[in-house]
């Protein structure tokens, strides 16, 4: 059976007149990656905030490994770690001298210091970094310093806000790989994003907007119940057509790439092919029923596409 690791209901904050996070309920099961997707400015660290117990919510409830936030949150700080989104670590320090510095902090003996200093190393490649000072590595570096000062402890639960905002393409891939290997062995992570493809690497997730949780659930349910169907149109003049498509009630986005719109109809239009070919006299053979993704989702759930 499932273990819930996180539990939230009707979870507020506010600030003065601002709710920066409204009535969140979700639940996150042990060992899986769990995401929180929105633009900036959504509440995607208020809300990690107060499940790490750093901050008191205005209302409702936080369930996290059976204990009770902000009752317990002395009780919670070792058995989770947190990677903030920015590095948080010394730069005028070692990569050395840095975990040396946190395994004190979590009270490790001298003994277990040398021993997870040396595994944390090799887990991330940082052997050859060990006497450079933190300041002067690579984005991608810190990141992974960052990440095995979070692990210093062996957390349960991992926090991770915006992870890789500052690493190239490569460099979050290898992340990631890490990422599933800390959850394989049985490490929960909830990470916060605003990049699709990361989002859909998790698990499960929600996608925030404006502090509201507008869907969750696995990214291929979320594309699954989208309530909205993907065609893809090629023809001349797209930025007229774009314009024209947007004009139409049924149609919820059209958005270019390269030399195809990428269109967003209602559900309740049952053929949608029969429909944009009649409305705007294109050939049949200019539209393609596609495989949603999972920025579509994102559009037809918030802003202006959600109905
Ligand atoms: N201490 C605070 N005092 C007042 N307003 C705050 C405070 N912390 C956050 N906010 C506001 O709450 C809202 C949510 O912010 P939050 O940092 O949680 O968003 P986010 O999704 O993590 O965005 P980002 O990725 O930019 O950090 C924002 O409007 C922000 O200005």
């Amino acid at each position: 059976m499932s273990e819930t690791v996180i539990k939230t209901t009707q979870l507020c904050r506010d600030f003065g007149s601002l709710k920066a996070i409204q009535n969140l309920d979700f639940e996150v099961e042990k060992g899986q990656i769990y995401g929180f997707l929105g633009p900036n400015g959504c509440g995607k660290t208020t809300a990690i905030r107060m499940l790490t117990g750093l901050l008191l919510p205005t209302a409702g409830d936080i369930e996290i490994l059976g204990l009770q936030l902000p009752r317990d949150a002395e009780k919670l700080r070792l058995k989770i770690g947190y990677m903030t989104q920015k590095f948080s670590l010394y730069d005028d320090l070692t990569v050395k001298e840095n975990l040396k510095f946190i395994a004190k902090i979590y009270g490790l003996s001298r003994r277990e210091q040398t021993a997870r200093i040396q595994e944390l190393l090799n887990t991330y490649g940082l052997e050859q970094k060990a006497d450079q000072l933190a300041g002067s590595m690579s984005g991608g570096q810190k990141q992974r310093l960052g990440l095995a000062a979070a692990t210093m402890h062996k957390p349960e639960l991992l926090f991770l806000d915006e992870p890789t905002s500052a690493v190239d393409p490569e460099n979050r891939r290898d992340f990631w790989e890490k990422l599933f290997d800390l959850c394989e062995q049985g490490t929960t992570i909830l990470v916060s994003t605003h990049y699709m493809d990361e989002a859909e690497r998790c698990h499960k997730l929600a996608i925030l907007e404006a502090g509201v949780k507008r869907v969750d659930g696995s990214p291929e349910q979320l594309m699954q119940n989208m309530g909205a169907q993907v065609v893809e149109v090629e023809s001349t003049s797209l930025r007229r057509l774009k314009q024209e498509l947007l004009a139409l009630p049924e149609v919820i986005s059209a958005a270019q790439l390269g030399s195809r719109l990428r269109v967003l109809v209602k559900t309740s239009c049952h053929d949608p092919i029969a429909f944009l070919s009649q409305k705007q006299s294109l050939a049949l053979d200019a539209l393609t029923l596609v495989r949603p993704s999972l920025e579509d989702v994102f559009v037809t759930c918030t802003g202006k596409g959600r109905q």
